[in-house]
């Protein structure tokens, strides 16, 4: 048989572009401590996940598996208390998004019904008279009384999580070649949301419009998720399909947000995931890593002003209920 140049190269084209597609399928395994470091090969597998699939899991952090576990616990805890103590912190009694929302307090997808998840929502905590304190964005936390412990475990894992997610974010964006330490300035008074997910066996009840959490991207820059490691995260392809994602406690999702794909001009992708739900409970513990309130968040080297804090809080009126202007 003879085969012409010609055949090579296109079974050699051809062999590339499935290379890059399975590629752009799969959610790569990172070493965090080789990427933090610098590590070319690492930074070379982040640069193509942050701008292929957009998802990643990461290993080898400097939060321990036993602080993970201790946050997944007091979640536990948490949302094992009967709904009247849930309910002395539900967020909708407020203007703001701290504290428990119920079941179906969440509609991310207009297409879906709500969610039947329930969250816990906390973020920093400001001194009373920091001027800032007064924006919905850095609203004070609503703690609950029990589980007695839920408010220093948080709030140290709140600590930890924000200054990883902040080094993680520079390292990823000088990964695919931009100014890290630029996005790293913007990051002082972060409007960072640290979630509590639980999500019950999926429901007897639920049809083809219900979700544990309806597909939708995040809204922030880079999301910092912690699980119990049980399966139901989803993560859609380009290609419309969906693959699963999941990481042990110890081990994290990082996925990225609107707001840095759109300071990106699209170079790092916000990837629509979901969670339809199995049957088995699940708790996860994402952290929305958002920029200060004044971040500008148009595309880097434009003359548009996009303040942070109006993507955030246009997102959050458009899917909390309590929040929803119409
Ligand atoms: O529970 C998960 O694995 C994902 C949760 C999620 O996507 C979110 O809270 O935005
Ligand atoms: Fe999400």
């Amino acid at each position: 048989m003879t085969v012409l140049l010609s055949d090579l190269r296109i079974c050699y084209q051809f062999r590339e572009q499935s290379e890059r597609v399975v590629m752009s399928l799969s959610v790569p395994r990172i070493d965090a401590t080789a990427l933090l470091a610098g590590d070319p090969a690492t930074q070379n597998w982040v640069a193509e996940a942050a701008t292929g699939v957009g998802f990643m899991t990461i290993y080898n952090t400097p939060v321990s598996t036993a602080q993970a576990q201790a946050v997944l616990a007091a979640y536990h805890a948490f949302f094992a208390l009967p709904v009247a103590e849930k309910a002395a912190c539900d967020m909708a009694q407020t203007g703001s998004n701290r504290g428990w929302g119920a079941p179906g307090s969440e509609r991310v997808d207009p297409d879906a019904n709500s969610d039947y998840k329930q969250v816990y929502d906390c973020g920093v905590a400001l001194a009373p008279d920091n001027p800032l304190a007064a924006l919905p964005c850095y609203a004070p936390n609503i703690w609950p009384v029990q589980p007695a412990d839920f408010r220093v475990v948080l709030q140290d894992y709140y600590r930890d999580a924000t200054a990883l997610a902040l080094d993680l974010l520079c390292a990823v964006v000088n990964a695919a070649g931009l100014d890290g330490e630029y996005f790293r300035s913007q990051f002082d008074q972060p409007m960072a949301l640290l979630r509590g997910n639980y999500y019950p066996t999926r429901p007897a009840w639920a049809g083809e419009k219900d979700f544990g959490i309806a597909t939708h991207t995040d809204y922030g820059c880079l999301t910092l998720l912690a699980t119990d490691g049980s399966p139901g995260l989803e993560v859609r392809t380009r290609g419309g399909g969906w693959i699963p994602v999941s990481a042990p406690p110890g081990e994290f999702v990082i996925n990225f947000g609107e707001m840095l794909e759109m300071w990106t001009s699209g170079q790092i992708k916000a990837t629509p995931h979901r969670v339809v739900g199995t049957a088995h409970e699940r708790i996860s513990v994402p952290l929305f890593f958002n920029p200060n309130h004044d971040a500008n968040i148009a595309p880097f080297g434009s003359d548009r002003v996009i303040e942070a804090r109006t993507h955030v809080e246009t997102r959050y009126a458009e899917t909390y209920l309590h929040l929803n202007a119409s």
